[in-house]
């Protein structure tokens, strides 16, 4: 049997009439970075409350890390680190101070809290910066504060809101390789993202749209099972194509990447490129090619983006 480090059964969280979750199911592995992908406003973050006792949710049970949630949120502290998609330390300490005044929170002594700062500024890359104000460092620094900070106890469970909204890609691909490096270490992960390229990272996903988990699995799941055949083509006047073909009940999606159409066809049509000459007799003479599906091809067949 997989050990859980959160499951959650139809979760509900009501404001006012407003269902910002609607029956929420969830299972997270420990040890695994699972990730939680969708529009904005469609219940992340106000599901991360939920999860770490913040929030009570309005119906549904909710267990992390073996305790039932709202109930022992107390205990569940110590054992969880959360970090909010703004930088939520002090712009006026240093560096080694914001970290010391988490690790005073957490009630750490002295002696073993000067360690863990040590410890802390060399994982994250930070020594050399231990007596710059946070105020003064760049978007990726900060982010790798705040997840420094977020880590001072070594929480088992690590909930991360949009961590890298404000940050370059190649200071991305370095939050990342810390994130495998706790993974590694036993942290279980939940993120959320807008970001493709980091959902495909995750080990498992949910994408939720508009309170809903639209669908969940691993990427690659996800991406053999969407139910669509993903049609690349190449011709003249794609603009006029794209609003041709989104007309079309079978066409899930048409998006333009540069010269091509990324066309998103129902896996109900058997022979997707020649039912596309067939509504388009001018196809005959263009290039049609059958490509594999991607992460964002599941995102806007889930949720209804690629209509848009
Ligand atoms: N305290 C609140 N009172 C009323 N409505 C709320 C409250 N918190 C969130 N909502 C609403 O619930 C919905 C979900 O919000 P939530 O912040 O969970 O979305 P999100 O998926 O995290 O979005 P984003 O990607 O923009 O952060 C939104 O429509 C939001 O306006």
């Amino acid at each position: 049997m997989t050990e859980h480090a959160i499951s959650a059964h139809g979760v509900v969280k009501r404001f006012g009439d407003f269902k910002a979750v609607d029956g929420l199911n969830l299972e997270v592995p420990k040890g695994s970075i699972y990730g939680f992908l969708g529009p904005n406003g469609c219940g992340k973050s106000t599901t991360i409350r939920m999860l770490t006792g913040l929030l009570s949710p309005s119906e549904g049970q909710i267990e992390v890390l073996g305790m039932a949630i709202p109930k022992e949120s107390e205990a569940l502290r110590l054992k969880i680190g959360y970090m909010t998609q703004k930088f939520s330390l002090y712009d006026d300490l240093t560096v080694e101070e914001n970290l010391e005044f988490i690790g005073l929170i957490y009630a750490m002594e002295p002696k073993p809290l000067t360690a863990r700062i040590d410890e802390q500024l060399e994982t994250f890359g930070l020594t050399r910066l231990r007596k710059q104000r946070a105020g003064g460092m760049s978007g990726g620094q900060k982010q790798r504060l705040g997840l420094a900070a977020a880590t001072m106890h070594s929480p088992d469970l690590l909930f991360l809101d949009e961590p890298t909204s404000a940050v370059d890609p190649e200071n991305r691909r370095e939050f990342w390789e810390q994130l495998f490096d706790l993974c590694d270490g036993g942290t279980t992960i939940l993120v959320t993202t807008h970001y493709m390229d980091e959902a495909e990272r995750c080990h498992g996903l949910a994408i939720m749209e508009s309170g809903v988990v639209r669908a969940s699995g691993s990427p690659e799941t996800l991406m053999n099972t969407m139910g669509v055949n993903v049609i690349e083509v190449q011709t003249d006047n794609l603009r006029q194509l794209k609003e041709q073909l989104i007309a079309l009940d079978e066409v899930r999606s048409a998006a333009q990447l540069g010269v091509r159409l990324r066309v998103l066809v129902d896996d109900g049509v058997a022979e997707p490129i020649t039912w596309l000459q067939q509504q388009f007799p001018s196809l005959q003479l263009a290039t049609l090619e059958k490509v594999r599906p991607s992460l964002e091809d599941v995102f806007v067949t889930c949720t209804g983006e690629g209509r848009q």
